[in-house]
């Protein structure tokens, strides 16, 4: 295993997943592609795509010759794990993920098999079997008390789905069959929040805030940087009213325009999730340029430059308030 690998995951060499850095583009010309060509590759080569929610671990991708995989943190030699993850909530054998096709009648008459995923097929069945794990394996928050079938967008948490924190193991997943195609094409597309993955393709993490983890992505039919800031509604569980707030806030920031206020571009929103397309904005936190600001007294910005600031913090406020 390359030494650049993060700890946090590793992957027995003689697997076929392909493990890849969230860094890394995981279609082949992502810049350049338009939206189509880029579900080509995916659905080719794979029957299923989660996506992390911590930028530190890597985009898991399933291939069409593998029909399952099992999660744990025990070392695969005992285990049989396919994917190891060394968190200490998560169990020896934790999970297990299995491809399954439907029928001709839909759903209910799945069987596995292994075969490539062809424009107009069947949809692949993407099922998440919890194997008696200690802490759980969670959908979208709601503990998996045997086998149950994915959906496009749903969130996947391993041993605790409560607040995100450093040691989480939560994942997105994505489908790669028709379903999560038409998601990304047709009309209903801002109503499902896998969809975002469709269009924009996700790197690294910018920041945290309360409620939220910021990305970095690229907006794969233009080529353009942006933010990608997602919420996972079920943290606000119990509390109505902040969220309330969360949905007025975005509601304003749909309306407002000016220099210095960052775009709110685009808006994904599904039972679970809500997530922000914003214009990217270079430069990092505003507190840490503030404090890093290299002075020989002790920090600190030049007054010139603070008040330059400043009146730009003004001008956006006087603007938001003459605007309600
Ligand atoms: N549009 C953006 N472009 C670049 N970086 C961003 C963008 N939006 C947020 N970030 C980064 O992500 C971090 C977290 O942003 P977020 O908006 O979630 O929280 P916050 O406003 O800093 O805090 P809080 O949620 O507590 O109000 C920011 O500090 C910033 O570093």
């Amino acid at each position: 295993m390359p030494e650049s690998q993060p700890l946090s995951q590793r992957y027995n060499d003689e697997y076929a997943f392909e493990p890849t850095q969230l860094s890394q583009p995981y279609f082949s010309q992502t810049q350049n592609s338009t939206f189509a060509n880029s579900q080509v590759e995916p659905r080719r080569k794979y029957w299923a795509i989660f996506i992390p929610t911590q930028s530190d671990r890597e985009i898991l991708k399933i291939p069409w010759n593998k029909s399952s995989i099992q999660l744990g943190r025990g070392p695969r030699v005992l285990s049989k794990n396919d994917v190891i993850l060394p968190e200490k909530r998560i169990s020896n054998i934790h999970c297990k993920i299995t491809l399954g096709m439907q029928g001709p009648n839909g759903s209910g008459s799945s069987s596995i098999t292994i075969q490539s995923w062809k424009e107009g097929e069947s949809e692949p069945e993407v099922w998440l079997e919890d194997l008696k794990s200690s802490n759980g394996t969670f959908i979208n928050g709601t503990r998996v008390t045997s086998r149950r079938m994915l959906q496009h967008g749903d969130e996947v948490s391993l041993g605790h789905s409560g607040t995100l924190d450093n040691h989480d193991v939560r994942y997105i997943f994505r489908s790669v069959g028709s379903k999560g195609a038409k998601m990304g094409q047709g009309s209903s597309k801002h109503d499902m929040v896998g969809a975002v993955y469709e269009r924009y393709q996700v790197l690294d993490r910018l920041g945290k805030g309360t409620f939220a983890e910021v990305r970095k992505a690229v907006d794969v039919e233009t080529g353009d940087l942006r933010a990608i800031k997602q919420i996972i509604k079920h943290r606000f569980a119990g509390n109505d009213k902040t969220l309330a707030l969360f949905q007025r806030e975005i509601e304003i920031s749909k309306t407002l325009e000016h220099d210095n206020i960052c775009r709110l571009l685009d808006y994904y929103e599904d039972p679970q999730h809500i997530c922000l397309v914003l214009e990217y904005i270079d430069g990092g936190d505003l507190l840490d340029y503030i404090m890093n600001w290299p002075n020989e007294t002790g920090g600190g910005l030049p007054e010139e430059h603070a008040m330059e600031l400043s009146a730009q913090i003004c001008s956006a406020m006087e603007y938001t308030v003459s605007s309600f």
